[in-house]
């Protein structure tokens, strides 16, 4: 839980938005890609930053509750025959990270199945999936430190194999469930205002998912945010946010995926709230709890799809985003450059 993590450094803010309104265009007329190049320069501390082997790492957990069924429209199994589909390079993920040139990580944080030796899956199993917080917490307080943990250290291994720009995603039947607990607990939002389709829940489904959480939040009364990653998270959250909280020390740029990774970041945001300086927010997942948190943490993602699939798919497809910001503070010629003329 010991983290160093520095607020920006905004000594270079002024030249580097100099440089960027020098560039050939009208000033401002690149928008949002502006601001992305002037976030990932002050991160990085440089006026002509780089993107270095860009990464994605894919947290798997299960979750105690979705044994029942009662919360989530697909069954537990889905979770380990999900990460096996990964491993072979079948899922959407493995799609877009190819596409757009990201180096995947897949890790067992907690699934509930016993994978044996798999030379591509990282093995960082904390148990065989949660305990169900209908009857008490999630995990044990030391098993969510060793949880952030685990995720600080793969995060640290990955930044010393060269990588500067690391997204997150996550898969895990139940875990919106847990995601939605969490977002109440750290926003105020009222539990059944939380609460969404996930991967598809409808009609009574979601009116018996609202009862149920309801039930479960009123139940706990956590009195820190690791009491409260403990008794709502999954695995995967836990070490979502310890990667979060490593990836920030290491001044990376990070890329927040959906509304899984963003309940991880509310955990992580609320223990040291200089994460979120080197975050970027790659999409809005169409899960309805996802876009108020956006607002409640006033930040507009990157773009709109109407994705809800989690596995930090919006992080992967939002990516090229950040190349073509860094790309035209490095590559565009200044008006002087070009010889164009200037406004007076
Ligand atoms: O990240 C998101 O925005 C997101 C929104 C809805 C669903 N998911 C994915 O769907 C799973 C959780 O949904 P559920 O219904 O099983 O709680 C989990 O594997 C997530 O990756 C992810
Ligand atoms: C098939 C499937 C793929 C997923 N990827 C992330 N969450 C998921 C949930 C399901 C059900």
């Amino acid at each position: 839980m010991d983290f160093t993590i520095s607020s920006l450094d905004r000594s270079l803010e002024n030249t580097i938005q100099h440089k960027i309104n020098l560039k050939t265009k009208p000033v401002g007329s690149l928008g949002k890609l502006e601001k992305i190049a002037l976030q990932i320069g002050l991160i990085q501390h440089k006026t002509n930053p780089t993107l270095k082997q860009p990464t994605i790492l894919v947290f798997a957990g299960d979750h105690g509750i979705a044994e029942k069924g009662e919360v989530n429209p697909y069954p537990q199994i889905v979770t380990q025959q999900m990460v096996y589909n990964f491993l072979s390079g079948g899922a959407a993920i493995n799609s877009f990270c190819n596409r757009n040139k990201i180096h995947l990580k897949i890790i067992d944080a907690g699934v509930n199945h016993n994978f044996g030796n798999q030379s591509d899956l990282i093995d960082a199993k904390i148990g065989y999936g949660t305990k169900n917080y209908e009857t008490e917490p999630a995990m044990s307080i030391d098993q969510c430190k060793t949880a952030i943990k685990k995720g600080a250290n793969i995060v640290s291994e990955t930044h010393n194999n060269g990588c500067n720009v690391i997204g997150f995603g996550e898969m895990g039947i139940g875990n919106s469930s847990a995601a939605a607990l969490l977002m109440s607990h750290f926003t105020a939002i009222p539990i059944t205002e939380c609460v969404g389709a996930g991967t598809g829940a409808q009609g009574d489904a979601i009116k018996t998912k609202k009862r149920v959480l309801k039930t479960v939040f009123e139940k706990h009364h956590p009195n820190s945010p690791l009491e409260a990653l403990a008794t709502f998270g999954g695995f995967e959250i836990a070490m979502i946010t310890g990667a979060i909280l490593k990836a920030a020390e290491l001044k990376m740029t990070i890329l927040i995926d959906g509304f899984i990774v963003t309940a991880a970041l509310l955990a992580a945001n609320t223990i040291n709230n200089n994460v979120i300086d080197y975050c970027i927010f790659a999409h809005s997942s169409e899960e309805q709890g996802h876009q108020k948190i956006l607002n409640f943490l006033e930040k507009t993602p990157l773009v709109t799809l109407g994705m809800r699939l989690g596995e930090g798919t919006g992080a992967a497809v939002a990516y090229p985003i950040l190349e073509s910001a860094v790309a035209f503070l490095n590559n565009m010629a200044s008006f002087e450059e070009a010889e164009v003329t200037t406004k007076d």
